[in-house]
């Protein structure tokens, strides 16, 4: 203990505020750091539109072990990508209240071990996804590690409106990925899931960049309420929530799921485009889009948990 503290000092004395990792809490407290920096909610959502993605294209008849390597491939890809983000963002992540704290903002991690972690996980979820899996998720997954990593955090983040869109497309590959373990080849079926979470995640984003509109603005990011203000954000989530709901009508059309899912997936995102309609009126914008960002995540979530269970009419 003792030992640890003195080493603590040292650190200080020499002007370097990485932790040290010599006690029991200092070394869980560096782990819980390194877990964090792969974005673990979002994983979570995006490794349930993989499993969704799987299991639609399995119609029930499920290769177990095929569907472990697809999540382990598919989940250590996104967080190679969520980590590299965080070691590219990190001096802009010092700027907002959201992301100040963060392990590399405050410098509790060194850089270099970040990044060298990033690509040791990409390395490892793309030779299981092109070993275990198949040459086409490989693809998949470099292609939306590409998008997210160099065409959306590099580069569109810091200079464009259009990075939400275009940084969609790396959100939408998890279900692409999951449905193409199983079936080999992009069908229809794979578009759908690909144009599903694509065009959900705008009206997702854009609720919450309305609510810290002004923390955007100061550390700099281009988002659409910085640019174009807050009452045009609200127009154009509509047409992405209008057009989201005949993906659920087309996954029916083409005997993906059953009744069940038609139904709930309509209701759910008629809901979700009243509410985003009634946006344009909100006398409180800050709680309407708090509320309007727990509806993205929830849909999304709901979505897909009816999309498994329902998956060739089972409900009916
Ligand atoms: C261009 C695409 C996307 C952008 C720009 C984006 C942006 C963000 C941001 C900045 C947050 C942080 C919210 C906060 O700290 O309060 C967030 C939260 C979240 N996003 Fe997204 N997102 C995108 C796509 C996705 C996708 C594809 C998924 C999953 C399918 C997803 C799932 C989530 C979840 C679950 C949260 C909540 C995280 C938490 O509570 O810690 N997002 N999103
Ligand atoms: C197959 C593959 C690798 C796909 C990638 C999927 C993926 C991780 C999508 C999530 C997109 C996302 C979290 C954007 C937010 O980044 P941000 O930089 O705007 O968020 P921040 O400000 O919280 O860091």
């Amino acid at each position: 203990m003792i030992k640890n503290d003195f080493k603590d000092k040292i650190n200080k004395i020499n002007g370097r505020i990485y932790r040290s990792s010599g006690s029991e809490a200092g070394r869980l407290a560096v782990l819980k750091d390194y877990v964090a920096l792969t974005k673990p909610s979002i994983i979570r959502l995006n490794a349930i539109a993989a499993f969704g993605g799987f299991w639609v294209a399995s119609k029930w008849d499920i290769d177990w072990l095929l569907l472990l390597y697809m999540l382990i491939g598919s989940a250590l890809t996104m967080a190679s990508a969520c980590v590299i983000n965080n070691y590219w963002d990190r001096d802009l992540d010092k700027k907002m209240e959201r992301t100040k704290n963060r392990a590399l903002p405050t410098q509790r991690l060194k850089p270099t071990n970040v990044l060298i972690y990033g690509i040791a996980l990409g390395i490892i979820g793309e030779l299981v996804l092109f070993a275990l899996v198949n040459p086409l998720t490989g693809w998949l997954g470099l292609l939306g590690f590409f998008v997210y990593v160099v065409i959306y955090t590099m580069w569109l983040k810091r200079t464009s409106t259009w990075s939400t869109s275009i940084g969609g497309i790396s959100g939408a590959m998890p279900p692409v990925i999951g449905y193409c373990a199983v079936t080999g080849v992009v069908d229809e079926g794979a578009w759908i899931l690909f144009a599903l979470l694509f065009l959900w995640q705008p009206a997702h984003f854009w609720s919450l960049a309305i609510r810290r509109v002004e923390e955007y603005r100061a550390a700099g990011f281009p988002l659409l309420p910085v640019v174009k203000g807050i009452p045009r954000t609200k127009l154009q989530m509509q047409p992405y929530i209008l057009l989201l709901i005949p993906t659920g009508i087309l996954m029916f059309a083409y005997d993906y799921v059953g009744y069940t899912f038609l139904i709930i997936s309509l209701l759910l995102g008629i809901v979700w485009l009243v509410h985003t309609f009634m946006g344009l009126r909100a006398s409180d914008t800050t709680k309407w889009a708090r509320t309007n960002f727990l509806i993205s995540i929830n849909y999304l979530m709901v979505v897909f948990l009816i999309m498994i269970a329902d998956t060739n009419g089972m409900i009916g």
